[in-house]
């Protein structure tokens, strides 16, 4: 079986300028010693403005972090007004874009086939998706939350072939768990984490399922975050309001790191 290195990626969300954000990096890296890098991916996924200040500062200084963005078009270039594209976040050494995210969905109107195009844009120029789904409160209520997810999964996934497939980062983020406080107990993270391996497996077979990091994501913080990478299918977390603070966000890399803290 494939061995699975953790990864844990800050989602900045709409926070913070670029001189804040030069300031947050810096602090991460004097935070947390390089050590810590072997045994945990880290990445930060800042607003589009920043990514450049990032980019000089990782390069500069040779730092391990890795950083991305929080979304793409599905288009490579054109008339399309306010949009970035997969090139653009390329050549800027992305090596991450979440897609699908619930913000996405919720506030702009995305929908499953568009999640599924941008997540085929970022494969295309070679910027890793972490691809987000997750359930609302009211499916989960109703009973109704694997087979929710299993079906985005699916849909943001069709026409990809295996090799395509094992190259994606999953989050699984249930939507009553982002920004709430309300964590998912971590056998509530397994349960849809293993599903979607199990739904990966009977689609692209064993190997590319167990290659495949799914991460979760949804009020991860130092205080939880232990719990969770224990579980068996659940690779690493997309850390929202956690991802600000950087001793905070250090001492959470360190634990899924297998510490000790810094
Ligand atoms: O949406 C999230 C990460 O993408 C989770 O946000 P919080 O960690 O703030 O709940």
């Amino acid at each position: 079986m494939a061995q699975r290195q953790p990864l844990i990626a800050g989602n900045w969300k709409m926070n913070l300028n670029h001189l804040e954000a030069i300031g947050l990096v810096q602090k991460i890296a004097f935070s947390l010693p390089e050590k810590y890098f072997a045994k945990v991916e880290v990445a930060v996924l800042p607003p589009f403005v920043d990514i450049r200040s990032i980019q000089t500062l990782v390069d500069g200084d040779k730092l391990l972090l890795k950083y991305g963005a929080q979304d793409l078009s599905p288009h490579d270039s054109g008339a399309y007004t306010g949009d970035v594209s997969g090139p653009m976040l390329a050549k800027l050494g992305c090596t991450y874009v979440t897609v699908g995210h619930s913000e996405r969905r919720e506030y702009h109107g995305e929908d499953d086939a568009l999640v599924n195009k941008k997540v085929k844009a970022a494969l295309k120029h070679g910027v890793t998706p972490i691809f987000c789904l997750g359930e609302r409160l009211d499916v989960r209520d109703a009973g109704g939350h694997v087979e929710h997810c299993t079906t985005q999964l699916v849909e943001g996934l069709k026409g990809l072939t295996a090799e395509q497939v094992a190259g994606v980062v999953i989050a699984y983020e249930p939507v009553w768990a982002i920004g709430t406080g309300k964590v998912a107990s971590s056998a509530d993270a397994q349960e849809v984490c293993a599903a979607l391996r199990a739904k990966l497996a009977e689609l692209h077979g064993d190997e590319v399922a167990s290659t495949v990091r799914v991460l979760y994501g949804g009020s991860v913080k130092s205080g939880n975050i232990a719990e969770l990478i224990g579980q068996k299918d659940v690779d690493g977390a997309l850390v929202g309001g956690a991802s600000l603070d950087a001793d905070e966000f250090a001492k959470l890399c360190a634990l899924a790191a297998g510490g000790p803290l810094p």
